[in-house]
């Protein structure tokens, strides 16, 4: 089964924000995914805007509306408060519409991305979030560890998919190929889980091209793989059409 493979671009952002003015450009590198195969563009604007601005995001969600069978992915904290130029999650959401919106559990403080939703804890306050984003006609998916006993709650929260957090997995990938096995029993495992309690499920976080293939022959359901930090690595040393074409294989064969 084909994984679609949907591009972040945050990476391109934060590089164009490091000087004034527009280069590179967002939507340029967008359209050049795209013309290269890629079945969607993510972004994951951050309320200090560190990377993908608020302003990128209408910009991208008319250029992939545009283009038949590309989606495009917001992710974001959907209880993160406006700030500054920055609107808040659902008000930046509900103006653009995206295909799909990816809620994070994300402090603004944080690096990157490092856990999943603990809906016991925040179940309750997210169930009016995920009803009001259906409505609004996109499709809903949770980030989230590997732990069916969540997952079961992500399903009775009525999110369409979920996103599997895959560090740990990236991390024993490099660091530590002893837990691989028992890692990829567990995604596996949930995955199965999911797709039994009719959520589809997608992945992200540090998928590269050395780590994609043991990922998907062990969650052979896997929808989308949202990819950015080491895209753009591979970017700047095979160049974007061939970093494209390796990816784009990566998620067919
Ligand atoms: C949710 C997720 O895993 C990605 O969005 C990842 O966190 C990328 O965000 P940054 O580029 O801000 O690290
Ligand atoms: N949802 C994960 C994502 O969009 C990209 O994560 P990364 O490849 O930048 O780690």
């Amino acid at each position: 089964m084909k994984t679609a493979l949907s591009i972040n671009l945050n990476k391109i952002a934060l590089i164009r924000n490091s000087r004034e003015g527009n280069f590179p450009d967002v939507c340029a590198h967008a359209q050049a995914c795209i013309d290269h195969g890629a079945d969607g563009i993510t972004v994951h604007p951050r309320p200090d805007q560190r990377h993908i601005r608020a302003s990128d995001v209408p910009a991208l969600a008319e250029l992939v509306a545009g283009v038949k069978q590309v989606e495009f992915n917001v992710e974001g904290n959907p209880f993160a408060p406006a700030m500054g130029s920055y609107p808040g999650f659902m008000d930046l959401v509900a103006a653009s519409k995206p295909d799909q919106c990816t809620l994070v559990p994300d402090s603004d403080a944080q690096l990157t991305s490092d856990h999943g939703f603990d809906l016991t804890q925040s179940g309750a306050k997210l169930a009016p979030i995920i009803a009001r984003l259906k409505d609004q006609g996109m499709r809903v998916s949770l980030f989230m560890d590997p732990d069916i006993s969540q997952i079961e709650l992500a399903a009775k929260l009525g999110a369409d998919r979920i996103e599997l957090y895959t560090g740990p997995f990236a991390e024993a990938f490099k660091q530590h190929p002893e837990k691989l096995p028992a890692l990829l029993a567990q995604f596996g495992a949930a995955a199965q889980a999911a797709t039994a309690l009719g959520l589809g499920v997608n992945a992200g976080h540090d998928l590269n091209l050395h780590n994609l293939g043991a990922f998907r022959q062990a969650v052979p359901a896997l929808l989308e793989v949202s990819i950015g930090h080491a895209f753009v690595v591979d970017c700047i040393a095979l160049g974007l059409p061939a970093a494209m074409a390796a990816y784009v294989k990566a998620c067919r064969a």
